[in-house]
C-alpha cells in the first residue's frame, strides 16, 4: 500500500521545560529543543521510523522550511510539500513536572491557489492502493470545508483516508456524504463533534458508535493515560499500557496514528490494530519529538497492551496481562 501524509497547517514545535509552570510568573527554562511537527509531519516520522514508504505532502513555508527537509532527508520521507512565501508557524509546548501544555498559534493566511494546487497534486497520488492521512488544523484561507471535500474527491479514486483533525474542519468531515474511512479524535474532539459531554470510555463508545453508523469503517479514540477505543463493524475494545517514562505526551496520537496505518497495511485484525497502535503511542512517549524507539523495543511493548472487550480482558500477544 503507497502512504501518504497531508500537512496544511505544519509546525515547528519549540519544547520548553521549566521546574513548575505559574501563570503569571516568571520562570527560568531548564531545556529548549526545537523540531519539525504537525500531526501529519509526525505521523510520517514514525513510519518512516517502522520501515514504512511515506510521501508527506502540505504546504511549508519558504523562509523556515530547512528543518523539515533535514527531517524528510534523514528519514528518507518522499519530500511533496509545496513551498508558500512566508514562514510555518512556531508552537509553544511547556513541559512542567505535571503536565504538557500547549500554545498552538493559527498559522500564517495560505493563499486559496496553493491550496488548490496541492489538493490537485495529493488527488493525482490516490489510488485505490493508497492510503491517505489528514492531519491537524487548517490555517486561516483554508476553506474549513478542505477535508470534506478532499476526502471525496480522494474516495473517488479508490484511496482510504484517515482523518485527525478537530473543531470545525472535523464537523463538516463528519457530516459529508463521503466520510473518511478512519478517524482517530480525542476524548475532547469527540465530544465536540457530539455535542454532548464524553468522559468514560462507555460514553466514546456510545458517540462513536454514530460515526460507523454514518459510514465510518475504523473509529479510534485516543485517551491520553486511558487508552484508547477501537470500533469496527460489531466490535469494541480497549487497548491500554502504562508507560514505563513520559519524556513527552506531544505527538503521542500522531504515533497512534503512525501505528494504526503500519497495522492497516499489514492486514492486522482489530486486536493487533490496537496492539500495534498502542505501542507506538507509548513507545514514542519515552522519546523527545516524533521519534519511535527501534522496532523490537516496539515489539516487546506490545506484547504487553492490555486488550479489554465487551467486557471480558484478553490477555497481550505474549501472554501478559497488566
Ligand atoms: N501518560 C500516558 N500513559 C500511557 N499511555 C499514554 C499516555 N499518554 C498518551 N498515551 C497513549 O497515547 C495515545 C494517544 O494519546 P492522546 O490521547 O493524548 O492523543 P492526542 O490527544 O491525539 O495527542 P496529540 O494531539 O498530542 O498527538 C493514547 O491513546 C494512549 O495509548
Ligand atoms: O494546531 P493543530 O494542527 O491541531 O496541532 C498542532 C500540534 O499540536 O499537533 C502536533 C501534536 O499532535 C504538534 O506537533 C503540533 O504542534
Amino acid at each position: 500500500m503507497r502512504i501518504a501524509t497531508v500537512s496544511f497547517n505544519p509546525a515547528i514545535d519549540q519544547t520548553i521545560t521549566v521546574d513548575h509552570l505559574t501563570p503569571g510568573e516568571v520562570h527560568r527554562a531548564r531545556a529548549v529543543r526545537q523540531n519539525a511537527g504537525g500531526k501529519g509531519v509526525n505521523v510520517a516520522s514514525c513510519l518512516a521510523d517502522w520501515g514504512i514508504a511515506v510521501t508527506a505532502f502540505g504546504l511549508l513555508g519558504r523562509d523556515n522550511a530547512e528543518s523539515f527537509q533535514a527531517l524528510c532527508a534523514e528519514k528518507q520521507i518522499v519530500d511533496r510539500f509545496l513551498r508558500i512565501p512566508g514562514a510555518t508557524r512556531v508552537n509553544l509546548k511547556i513541559v512542567d513536572d505535571r503536565d504538557t501544555t500547549d500554545i498552538n498559534m493559527d498559522g500564517a493566511t495560505v493563499d486559496a491557489v496553493a491550496v488548490e494546487r496541492q489538493s490537485a497534486q495529493i488527488e493525482d497520488f490516490a489510488g485505490s492502493d493508497s492510503l491517505i492521512v489528514l492531519s491537524g488544523s487548517l490555517p486561516p484561507g483554508c476553506p474549513p470545508d478542505l477535508y470534506a471535500g478532499l476526502i471525496a474527491r480522494l474516495r473517488k479514486k479508490g484511496a482510504r483516508v484517515l482523518l485527525d483533525t478537530s473543531g470545525t474542519p472535523l464537523m463538516l468531515a463528519l457530516q459529508g456524504d463521503t466520510p473518511p474511512d478512519i478517524v482517530k479524535p480525542n476524548l475532547r474532539e469527540l465530544a465536540d463533534w457530539a455535542g454532548e459531554p464524553v468522559a468514560t470510555a462507555d460514553d466514546a463508545q456510545r458517540v462513536a458508535a454514530r460515526l460507523l453508523a454514518r459510514g465510518v469503517d475504523l473509529v479510534v479514540v485516543s485517551m491520553g493515560a486511558d487508552g484508547a477505543l477501537f470500533l469496527s463493524g460489531t466490535t469494541a475494545l480497549t487497548a491500554r499500557l502504562r508507560a514505563e517514562s513520559v519524556t513527552s505526551t506531544v505527538g503521542a496520537g500522531d504515533s497512534m496514528v503512525a501505528g494504526l496505518v503500519a497495522a492497516l497495511s499489514d492486514g492486522l485484525a482489530l486486536p493487533d490494530i490496537a496492539r500495534l497502535s498502542t505501542a507506538f503511542a507509548v513507545g514514542k512517549l519515552g522519546l523527545a519529538g516524533p521519534n519511535l524507539p527501534g522496532r523490537d523495543a516496539v515489539r516487546a511493548l506490545m506484547g504487553k497492551v492490555t486488550i479489554a472487550t465487551a467486557g471480558r480482558t484478553e490477555a497481550g500477544g505474549a501472554g501478559e496481562t497488566t
